[in-house]
């Protein structure tokens, strides 16, 4: 048995429409998925010792992420024994080692990307012989985003956001995230958006202009139609944020909003140039810890060695 690595992208939220709270505790979303080239890779090693095993590395520098846990609530080790418990072989293993690209904790679903990343990863080091519809169901177990980084491209969200419809869309897409050491907890900003009452308009029109705009193929249209409704209680929980938004928006991005639950911010932009024309600006500014481009779409959690 040999290893293999598999490479997921990031994801943002061209728009995240949050309905009512339901009774398994979730919220229905009617939500646009858009993979972007930020990558983590996870690469397993199978063994048949039962043991599963997982280190996390940060991809530039290659130091040990100590942010991340290397315990069964790692979603990587959650899936590899997903999987396998699937399969009928609890005596399967694997080492599994993740470069981390996508920033943790900032709503740009990097646990979930691991997680399709080792879905992938241990069906085929373990010669599983799933296809990608069997292994969807077993991706929506371990989170809502999980689905769509299996997917990746754009796509509709619908359920809790698990239920992944593809999306008809023209173009590329240019990006900047500003990114923070510090993350947010998803249930958190649930909660918050919970306790500042919800949201008001008519649910899945906000969805509707998305996707007459990823149509279009137009930029400045996609710009104006990006919509988070979690992006107020982002912004209650981390009020320093307002003004980087106002700041890349000054300084030339078509569109910006608070990528899912925060608190990486997401800077639409017309072309490549613009994207470091921004990046620049803000790097200069030092009003985010890190601030990167990317374009979208990109494909879902795919073998790369
Ligand atoms: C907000 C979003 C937007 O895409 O992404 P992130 O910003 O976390 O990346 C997602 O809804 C996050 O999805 P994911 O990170 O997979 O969350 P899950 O593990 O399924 O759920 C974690 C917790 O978030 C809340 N949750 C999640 C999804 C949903 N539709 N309603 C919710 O209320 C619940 O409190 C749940 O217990
Ligand atoms: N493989 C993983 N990568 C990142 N975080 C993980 C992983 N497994 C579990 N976690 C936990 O999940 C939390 C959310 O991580 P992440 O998926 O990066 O963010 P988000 O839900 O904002 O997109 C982290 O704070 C971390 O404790």
């Amino acid at each position: 048995m040999l290893p293999v690595t598999v490479r997921a992208p990031a994801k943002i939220n061209l728009v995240l429409e949050v309905g009512a709270g339901r009774p398994d505790g979730f919220h229905a979303l009617s939500t646009v998925y858009h993979a972007v080239s930020l990558y983590d890779e996870v690469t397993a090693t199978p063994h048949d010792d039962a043991v599963l095993a997982v280190r996390v590395l940060d991809a530039d520098s290659l130091r040990e992420r100590t942010d991340v846990p290397r315990d069964e609530s790692n979603l990587a080790i959650r899936a590899a024994d997903r999987l396998r418990s699937h399969l009928g072989r609890p005596e399967l293993g694997a080492d599994l080692l993740i470069h981390k690209g996508i920033p943790v904790a900032g709503g740009m679903a990097g646990g979930s990307a691991d997680a399709a990343a080792t879905l992938v990863a241990c069906n085929e080091a373990w010669q599983g012989g799933l296809s990608r519809a069997e292994l969807e169901p077993i991706a929506a177990e371990l989170g809502s985003d999980v689905p769509f980084l299996l997917h990746g491209s754009t796509a509709v969200g619908t359920g809790r956001g698990e239920q992944i419809a593809p999306v008809l869309a023209r173009g590329h897409f240019h990006w900047v995230l500003a990114t923070f050491a510090e993350g947010m907890s998803t249930p958190e900003v649930y909660e918050e958006h919970d306790r500042l009452g919800g949201r008001s308009g008519t649910f899945g029109e906000a969805t509707q202009h998305v996707l007459e705009a990823l149509r279009d193929g137009d930029p400045e249209v996609l710009g104006g139609a990006l919509v988070n409704d979690l992006a107020d209680a982002a912004l209650a929980l981390r009020p320093e944020l307002a003004g980087v938004l106002a700041l890349g928006l000054e300084a030339g991005a078509v569109g910006g909003l608070v990528s899912g639950s925060g608190p990486t911010l997401a800077f639409l932009v017309r072309d490549e140039i613009a994207a470091d024309d921004l990046a620049e600006i803000l790097r200069g500014a030092e009003v985010a810890d890190v601030v990167l481009t990317a374009a979208g779409p990109r494909p879902g959690a795919k073998v790369v060695r």
